[in-house]
């Protein structure tokens, strides 16, 4: 057994070493480019333009300048045939770096499925059947199989141990190199398909059917397949949309303007002129940002479900965490029998051995493993004629049902003294004083009881996974409250709490108190996160606006949860927080920017359109531009290339700095708001000297 506990534990947190494999690939890589600008074109396609109005209106502006291009009279008033040319190519751009952005975002996660569908091809698995085993396809495999995998195979579908232990090299699936250990019972008996066991065996009941398994489903995010508009996304494009429809109404109600005025506006003119004044460049933009924010929160080791649960990270006002196994390692082991009463330990360690003889859970092995490693014995004969009484997190406790009647339990003290006193069995005056000890170290204090007689307590070791004092700290910087959620003791909650800096705890708790607390945050409007890794865990990691899911943990708790991480990092929420907050920060940003620009380039082209016919408006021409026409190509030139340009912000997101949503929101508005109406007149300005000069 020494092997096994020298072993990395499976919640394997080590921020050092956690694998750059899928971090180093390059935001864009060649292959990625080159696939992206033909993805571009594709897009032209009216079938994917109508989802994004602002820039189908784009696109049939450049068909509507294309057809002048060859007639140019199609219309009535004409403008020259190469300045429909030219605008009708601008417009083409336009659209493709739009297009391009969009592709390059989606290109990345194309990138990543495809490495993981490496993983997936033809995995072969011993199926057990009556007569024996047989090789199968894992395309096979239903939901209740059970297969053996051992020593250097590799795992054919997701499933549950429920036989044996062995070490896995999940690194297929996390990018980590250290194997870990999964076993029967527990939070840790979960395995992915596509992981490969590099010692000892298991016999695995699968738990998902063909295509829908942890892989499968990752490869459908990382591709896209099932990337909707969050509704964060929707309002604003019902706002960028309507903006549109304004300005398309003013366009088009110009000419008739115009004809008061005596002015003629040629067809090609106003197209230019709606294309600046709709926010196009958000509307480039706007599917790159969500798309890539996914992204990076893939890139972090985590999955996320849904776009929308990236999103809600962004606004998180409390963080409720699960002790054993999210805050700590969660391999609780005995460390010691303590007994009560004036009993010995011998008795002791055999009732508390008899109590465990069926219990799965590692904290049930590990007590037999104590009184192996002592040299003790119990009477095996006995337990094996005995009921089994399975832990529950509701009872939190566990034990067997003798044949001569006596009922042997182990649990949570609280709930063993009030198993005894009902009945009607004496708490041992000494009990208290060694349950505190226990606590007052960290430890998880299990008391042995049989019948109405406690005999003593098993002291059960676990430890914080390092760094988790300063990266709450952190947390807190950002104005979030953490709270730690456990069925352990008050006095052990404490202890570990103040270990590892968390704001609050609630101890003794049950799966029902868990949701109760989070609805009770969502009550007062708060968005809550929920960690955790147990079955018990799931319901509130299914309520939770944002649940994580330890990787490390049950099927149920990945099912129920919106993200995996599956470096089983409790703390990797903040990256998630930052990613969602950020993500958040650079739609606001790039559209606050967008719509600035298009004020801007107002003041370029407006003038330029009527100076002629209104010499007043001279007075706003404060640009000195070349000609009308050179301004009009200018303004459109620039509303082209800030696409482009702003791509790599798009995908990789604002500055972000831990500050409240206040302070980011005043700092964003500075930035890209008076970055936004400045630009354009550099930018116009400096393309208008060049086109000048061919004028
Ligand atoms: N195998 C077991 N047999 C008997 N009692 C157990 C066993 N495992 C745990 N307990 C007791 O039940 C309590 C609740 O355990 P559980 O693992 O459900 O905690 P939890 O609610 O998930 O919280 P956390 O995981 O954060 O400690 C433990 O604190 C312990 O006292
Ligand atoms: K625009
Ligand atoms: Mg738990």
């Amino acid at each position: 057994m020494s092997t096994v506990q020298s072993m990395k534990t499976p919640s394997s947190y080590d921020s050092g070493s956690r694998s750059e494999i899928k971090k180093s690939k390059s935001m864009f890589g060649g292959d990625i480019v080159r696939q992206a600008s033909i993805d571009a074109l594709r897009k032209f396609h009216p079938k994917f333009m109508v989802k994004n109005p602002m820039m189908f209106l784009v696109e049939l502006g450049f068909v509507i300048t294309l057809l002048l291009t060859i007639v140019p009279d199609a219309f009535g008033s004409a403008a020259p045939r190469w300045y429909n040319g030219v605008v009708s190519l601008i417009l083409f751009v336009t659209v493709w770096f739009a297009n391009f952005a969009e592709a390059l975002a989606e290109g990345r996660g194309k990138a990543q499925a495809d490495s993981l569908k490496q993983t997936k091809k033809d995995l072969w698995a011993q199926k057990v059947t009556a007569t024996g085993t047989i090789r199968v396809s894992s395309a096979s495999l239903r939901k209740g199989d059970i297969i053996i995998v051992r020593e250097g195979e590799t795992i054919a579908g997701d499933g549950e141990v429920i036989e044996g232990l062995a070490s896995i090299d999940e690194s297929a699936i996390t990018g980590e190199s250290a194997p870990v250990l999964k076993e029967s019972g527990g939070d840790f008996c979960s395995v992915t398909a596509g992981t490969r066991v590099v010692s000892d065996w298991v016999k695995v009941r699968i738990t998902s059917d063909p295509g829908e398994s942890f892989l499968d489903r990752m490869i459908a995010l990382v591709e896209g397949a099932e990337r909707q508009k969050t509704p964060n996304e929707l309002a604003l494009h019902t706002v960028l949309v309507s903006l549109t429809l304004i300005f398309l109404i003013v366009v088009v109600t110009l000419p008739f303007f115009g004809k008061y005025l005596n002015i003629t506006l040629h067809t090609a003119e106003l197209i230019a002129l709606l294309v600046c004044l709709i926010p196009t460049t958000i509307g480039g933009l706007l599917s790159a940002i969500g798309i890539a924010g996914m992204d990076r929160v893939t890139r972090f080791n985590v999955i996320a479900t849904s776009g929308k649960a990236v999103e809600a990270c962004g606004d998180i006002h409390t963080i409720i965490l699960d002790k054993t196994g999210t805050i700590t390692y969660g391999n609780r082991l005995a460390n010691d029998l303590i007994p009560v009463n004036g009993n010995s330990v011998q008795t002791l360690a055999r009732w508390a051995a008899v109590g465990s003889h069926a219990d799965e859970t590692p904290e049930g092995r590990s007590v037999l493993e104590w009184l192996t490693k002592h040299s003790l014995s119990y009477d095996r004969e006995l337990s094996e004629q005995g009921e089994f009484v399975p832990f529950k997190a509701e009872t939190r406790m566990s034990g067997i049902d003798l044949p001569d009647g006596r009922l042997v339990r182990k649990g949570a003290v609280d709930a063993i003294k009030q198993w005894v006193a009902s009945k009607g069995g004496p708490i041992p005056s000494d009990l208290d004083g060694v349950t505190e000890k226990i606590a007052k170290a960290g430890g998880t204090p299990l008391a042995v009881a049989v019948d109405d007689q406690i005999y003593g307590v098993i002291y059960l070791k676990d430890t914080v996974k390092p760094g988790m004092r300063e990266r709450f700290e952190q947390l807190r910087k950002m104005g979030i409250r953490t709270v730690m959620c456990t069925g352990d003791n008050p006095l052990t909650a404490a202890t570990i709490a103040r270990e590892a800096g968390v704001d609050d705890f609630i101890a003794e708790s049950k799966p029902e108190d868990k949701l109760a607390l989070i609805r009770k945050e969502q009550g007062e409007g708060k968005l809550v996160a929920m960690t955790g890794d147990g079955t018990n865990d799931a319901p509130a990691l299914a309520q939770a606006d944002v649940g994580i899911a330890m990787n490390s943990g049950t099927t149920a708790a990945k099912e129920a949860a919106n993200m995996v991480d599956l470096d089983s990092d409790p703390t990797k929420v903040i990256e998630v927080v930052a990613i969602g907050k950020q993500l958040l920060m650079t739609r606001g940003a790039l559209t606050t920017f967008s719509i600035a620009n298009d004020v801007a380039k107002y003041f370029a082209i407006i003038p330029a359109l009527f100076m002629i016919a209104i010499p007043e408006l001279s007075a706003l021409n404060i640009m000195g531009l070349h000609s009308p026409m050179s301004a009009v190509l200018s303004a459109l030139i620039f509303n082209a290339v800030i696409i482009p340009l702003l791509i790599p912000l798009a995908m990789k997101g604002v500055a972000y700095k831990p500050l409240s949503s206040e302070q980011l929101l005043r700092r964003n508005m500075l930035i890209y708001g008076l970055g936004g109406l400045i630009a354009p007149f550099i930018g116009i300005k400096l393309i208008d000297l060049v086109v000048g000069v061919f004028l």
